[in-house]
């Protein structure tokens, strides 16, 4: 069976990728199952930069398929922010509360509430090929936390169809809309076509035997 490392830490995300790729023919290992390696340093401009980087240095490092998830909220009143930087917006060692905090006071008396999650998946392997994946969905930046469920800024997330936070509903139902899970709907999709890819691109260890 392909394996396929998932290169994150984050365990809301790995819940989520797990949950939509479970019926599919691959066995999912992840970052705790290979002992310590080192950290990424996700400096890039984009989602893409930073999502190629994770999936890139993980198959690189560990000689399987990787598939990073890079993804934030990019808030209109904010000029876009806290953008690619999400997960450290209130410092580097930030927690969702810190970051959810700074984001409320950052909002304060905006009017503007409109604000979307961004999501790129990139599935590399250890040559440093890769395939993408995108997804985006729009919500609103609620005045207080309501909901219990999800992680990151999910509390704070407000999407209008349901009438309810990110938090408030079912990780399902989140999956249904969401940035991540609309990425992962295309993956779902393209299932066959990226293990041929895979079966195509991946280096293989052979070994020869020399007749002289
Ligand atoms: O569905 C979501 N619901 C709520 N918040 C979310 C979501 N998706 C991303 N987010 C936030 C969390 C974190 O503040 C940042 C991701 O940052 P990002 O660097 O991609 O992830 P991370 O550092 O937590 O884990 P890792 O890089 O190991 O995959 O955006
Ligand atoms: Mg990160």
């Amino acid at each position: 069976m392909n394996i396929i490392v998932l290169a994150t830490r984050n365990k809301g995300k790995t819940r989520e990728i797990r949950e939509l790729l479970k019926s599919f023919p691959i066995e999912i290992k992840n970052l705790d199952d290979f002992g310590p390696i080192p950290e990424v340093e996700e400096d890039g401009e984009t989602f893409d930069d930073n999502a190629y980087k994770k999936a890139a240095f993980a198959a690189r490092v560990l000689g399987y398929p990787a598939m990073s998830d890079d993804s934030g909220l990019v808030v209109t009143a904010l000029g876009g922010k806290p953008g690619v930087r999400s997960a450290r917006y209130a410092g580097e060692t930030a927690t969702d509360a810190d970051n959810c905090e700074k984001l409320l006071r950052e909002m304060k008396g905006k009017e503007d509430r409109s604000a979307a999650f961004e999501c790129v998946i990139s599935i590399a392997i250890p040559t440093g090929a890769a395939l993408t994946y995108e997804g985006r969905c729009e919500g609103e930046i609620l005045e207080s936390p309501q909901g219990e469920n999800g992680f990151g800024y999910d509390p704070l997330f407000f999407f209008p169809e349901f009438g309810k936070s990110f938090a408030e509903v079912s990780m399902a139902e989140k999956s249904r809309v969401s940035h991540r899970g609309k990425a992962l709907q295309e993956v779902a999709q393209e299932f066959d076509k990226i293990l041929d890819w895979l079966d195509i691109n991946m280096p293989r260890m052979e070994t020869f035997t020399c007749k002289s």
